[in-house]
């Protein structure tokens, strides 16, 4: 059985894939200083929870924090008795290679995204991940990542305003009744909820126009939700792609190990 781990910036996503389908998927906070003993208590009491009981024996990382992979790798080692598949490392084959810049180093839940999304819709995609950061990743005809944009994140856009103001508190994200807030956390939300909607669609049609070609644009990452209510940004959604990425990564290294 497969632990598929997707650490991101703010959390960590674990799940246990049988071949087939996900069993079960369980969210922890990212935090570097946890250690392979902390996550086998963790882990173990929820799976005894939802009586998920099977054998581990094969595990994948994707982690756009370095710092956690050691005690991830630990927690492989020393608990499954297996070396971990780690995205990004010369030992883990991707599918296809992407095509940027020489030295860049891409955030490996990016290369995930883009492998997740080439196998289930084929080539000229854009993926908006709505993560620490939101992240559009370009995925073209053969499957390869040939670059993006990076934005800052939501919760991150409203937190620099509340670190950087004094005045203006710590909000969270909602759909705004109007666009003129009269209140100070309304006029927030407002900035933030309509300033985020003009984004994704303008970053999304000068992709399209860059590359002269429409593109299927999946949207992945709780909040792409909120967005999508309102406004039709969005192709398809797909909250689960990060973990097929992985999936299909490990499927790929079995394949040609
Ligand atoms: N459905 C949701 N509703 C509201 N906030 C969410 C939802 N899903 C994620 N978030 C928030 O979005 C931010 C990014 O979360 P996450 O997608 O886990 O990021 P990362 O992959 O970078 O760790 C976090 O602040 C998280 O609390
Ligand atoms: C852009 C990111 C910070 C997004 O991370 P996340 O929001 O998933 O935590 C991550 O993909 C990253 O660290 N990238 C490295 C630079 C690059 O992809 O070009
Ligand atoms: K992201």
């Amino acid at each position: 059985m497969l632990l598929a781990i997707d650490c991101g910036n703010t959390n960590t996503v674990f799940a246990i894939w049988d071949g087939d389908q996900f069993l079960a998927t369980w969210r922890t906070s990212t935090e570097w200083q946890r250690t392979a003993d902390q996550y086998y208590v963790w882990l173990t009491t929820l799976m005894r929870l939802q009586n998920v009981d099977v054998t581990i024996d094969a595990v994948i990382i994707s982690s756009t924090v370095p710092r956690v992979v050691f005690n991830l790798r630990v927690l492989a080692d020393r608990y499954f008795n297996c070396r971990p598949l780690v995205v990004g490392k010369p030992d883990c084959a991707l599918p296809v290679a992407p095509r940027v810049d020489i030295g860049t180093q891409v955030g490996p839940d990016r290369l995930v995204n883009t492998a997740g999304a080439f196998d289930r819709h084929g080539g000229n995609l854009i993926v908006v991940d709505f993560g620490t950061a939101t992240t559009f990743d370009v995925v073209e005809k053969d499957g390869a990542y040939v670059g993006g944009v990076i934005a800052p994140g939501v919760n991150l856009s409203l937190e620099a305003l509340h670190n950087a103001a004094a005045a203006l508190p710590h909000v969270d994200i909602t759909k705004p009744q109007s666009v003129v807030g009269t209140n100070t956390v309304a006029c927030m939300q407002s900035g933030v909820f309509w300033g985020y909607i003009g984004l994704v669609r303008e970053i999304c049609a000068r992709i399209k126009a860059e590359r002269g070609s429409d593109m299927l644009v999946i949207a992945t990452g709780g909040l792409a939700a909120l967005f999508q209510q309102t406004e039709t940004l969005f192709d398809v959604f797909e909250d689960d792609l990060t973990m097929h990425g992985l999936t299909v990564i490990y499927r790929h290294n079995k394949e040609i190990a």
